[in-house]
């Protein structure tokens, strides 16, 4: 069987109440794949979690965009994997480069610490990866995000519940995509490193999905490449073309 499609939506620190209620009619009105084919995971900031939660289509599922590394406590300004859980958000981002490097120095341990804990709790995590243009000019991209699969790998033994993001720092919310071709290599490399160090299964089944500076018109040469399993939109997830990237799931389909 084939790997589902997955379309994820960032809306990464964007948005009002007005133009959240405004992107979700946008999703409910559209006529997209069937959720059989695809799955399309909207990500908005915590605290419109609730008001997405009651007003998206149930053919839609939702991510947080990130949580606490273990249990809930006195962490001010932290939210636990235990809150989504109980809030019914079944899908967290975690390890986004955001994240990482810009804002918190998050280190590729803590990241598995996280992956792990989230897991434990029940939730399904988006786990992203991906080289900064320093380190693919030096040429150490597949060093890099091996050494990020790895200290997740480290800690997961079950990848049932895991999206893999391909998100090279140097494409994300630049305007400068990478090449399908250059995805694929990257895509296929971290597909042999799963084979080989958490079993052909894994290998076989985990969706590896691309970000960085996805939108309506570059997707579909991106999704017709073979080990590429789907998508994580950032700043064309807050905009129309969103529908024209969870359709080209099509094209995966039309190549089975
Ligand atoms: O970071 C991303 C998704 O998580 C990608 O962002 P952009 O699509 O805006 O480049």
């Amino acid at each position: 069987m084939g790997r589902k499609f997955f379309v994820g939506g960032n809306w990464k620190c964007n948005g009002t109440t007005d133009e959240v209620k405004k992107i979700v009619s946008m999703l409910n009105e559209a006529e997209v794949p069937s959720e059989d084919d695809v799955d399309v995971v909207v990500s908005p900031p915590f605290v419109f979690l609730p008001i997405v939660k009651s007003l998206l289509r149930p053919d839609f599922s939702i991510a947080a965009q990130n949580c606490w590394v273990r249990k809930g406590g006195a962490f001010t300004g932290e939210v636990s994997a235990e809150m989504l859980v109980n809030l019914g958000i079944p899908w967290v981002i975690l390890g986004h480069s955001e994240r990482r490097r810009l804002l918190l120095n998050e280190s590729k341990e803590f990241v598995g610490d996280k992956v792990a804990y989230a897991l434990s709790q029940g939730l399904k995590v988006i786990a992203c990866v991906g080289e900064t243009l320093e380190q693919r000019e030096s040429g150490s991209t597949m060093a890099v995000v091996a050494a990020q699969t790895e200290a997740i790998a480290d800690r997961v033994l079950n990848w049932s519940n895991i999206v893999l993001a391909y998100e090279p720092v140097w494409a994300i919310g630049t305007g400068k995509v990478a090449t399908p071709a250059q995805a694929q290599e990257v895509h296929s490399e971290l597909r042999k490193w799963l084979h080989e160090n958490a079993g052909a299964e894994v290998a076989a089944t985990t969706r590896i999905v691309y970000g960085g500076s996805v939108n309506g018109a570059n997707c579909k040469e991106l999704a017709a490449k073979p080990d590429v399993d789907g998508f994580l939109v950032g700043g064309a997830s807050l905009k129309p073309e969103f529908i024209d990237i969870i359709k080209s799931s099509t094209i995966k389909k039309s190549s089975l």
